[in-house]
């Protein structure tokens, strides 16, 4: 059996990663491959706290272009992420996987809060614990929300699942000769402005020397392939 190099992780999903090839929202059979992915990395013994992202339903950025609020649109961007969570949580009971669903706004008649012991619990049982609502506050993004939850369930790295498959010199998908890092230091990912991830998030990681590989969810096997130390994606390194 493939011995996993991490016992317990932080995987942050982007909301778009759920879109498929949609225009927006959750397509079942894109969520489902997605739980496959996880089933596969659960079944080696990893304990895994999961971030959803809400960009498929609500970007706080979209909202204020409209002349919204920055933050009544972030709010309900936090509020995309936990129905993102869960529609995660009911596809993975689908394929056979035990998850719990927590939030940072408090909405006890729908998901239980955040209570960190409790989610460390959970992660203790086996369970799979999705945080909603990123970290409840406006002016933060989901990733940041990933750096805090790795850090306060101790996990051993973040996992960024995204569309691309690590970190680029530049954004790839508007520049074509932009080429990949195997892997790259946290000082010179903020240096370099680079958008993959903000730089909250990035700072937040270095400082509790917390590491993060970006790799692509669509990419099968990825995921795995990342938790037994193999080189896939981009490593971000102290
Ligand atoms: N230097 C870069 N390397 C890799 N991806 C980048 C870079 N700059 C921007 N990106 C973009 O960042 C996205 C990954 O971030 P993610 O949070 O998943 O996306 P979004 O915020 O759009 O949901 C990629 O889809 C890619 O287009
Ligand atoms: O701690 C947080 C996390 C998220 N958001 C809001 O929720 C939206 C969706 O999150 P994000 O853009 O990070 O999702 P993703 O890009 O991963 O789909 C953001 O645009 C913000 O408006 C927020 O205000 N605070």
């Amino acid at each position: 059996m493939t011995t996993p190099k991490y016992k317990r992780i932080l995987l942050k999903l982007s909301g778009e990663a759920l879109m498929g090839s949609d225009a927006y929202g959750i397509n079942p059979q894109t969520i489902a491959g997605i739980c496959g992915e996880v089933k596969a990395v659960a079944d080696l013994g990893v304990e895994i706290g999961v971030v959803i992202g809400g960009g498929n339903i609500f970007r706080g950025m979209a909202g204020t272009a409209t002349g919204m609020d920055r933050a009544t649109a972030d709010y309900m961007g936090m509020l995309a992420t936990v129905m993102n969570a869960m529609a995660l949580s009911d596809a993975m009971r689908q394929c056979g996987l035990n998850a719990r669903v927590q939030s940072a706004l408090n909405i006890e008649q729908v998901i239980e809060p955040y209570i960190r012991g409790k989610a460390i619990r959970y992660l203790e049982e086996g369970k799979i614990v999705i945080f909603g609502a990123g970290t409840g506050n406006p002016f933060f993004t989901t990733d940041t929300a990933a750096a805090l939850r790795g850090s306060e369930i101790g996990a051993e790295i973040v996992l960024k699942a995204t569309k691309v498959d690590g970190i680029y010199t530049a954004d790839p998908k508007k520049d074509p000769s932009a080429t990949r890092f195997d892997k790259i230091s946290f000082n010179e990912a903020i240096s370099r402005n680079l958008a993959v991830m903000d730089a909250t998030a990035f700072a937040l990681c270095r400082d509790q020397k917390l590491p993060i590989n970006v790799f692509s969810i669509f990419k099968a096997g990825a995921l795995k392939r990342v938790v037994c130390g193999e080189d896939e994606g981009t490593l971000v390194y102290c």
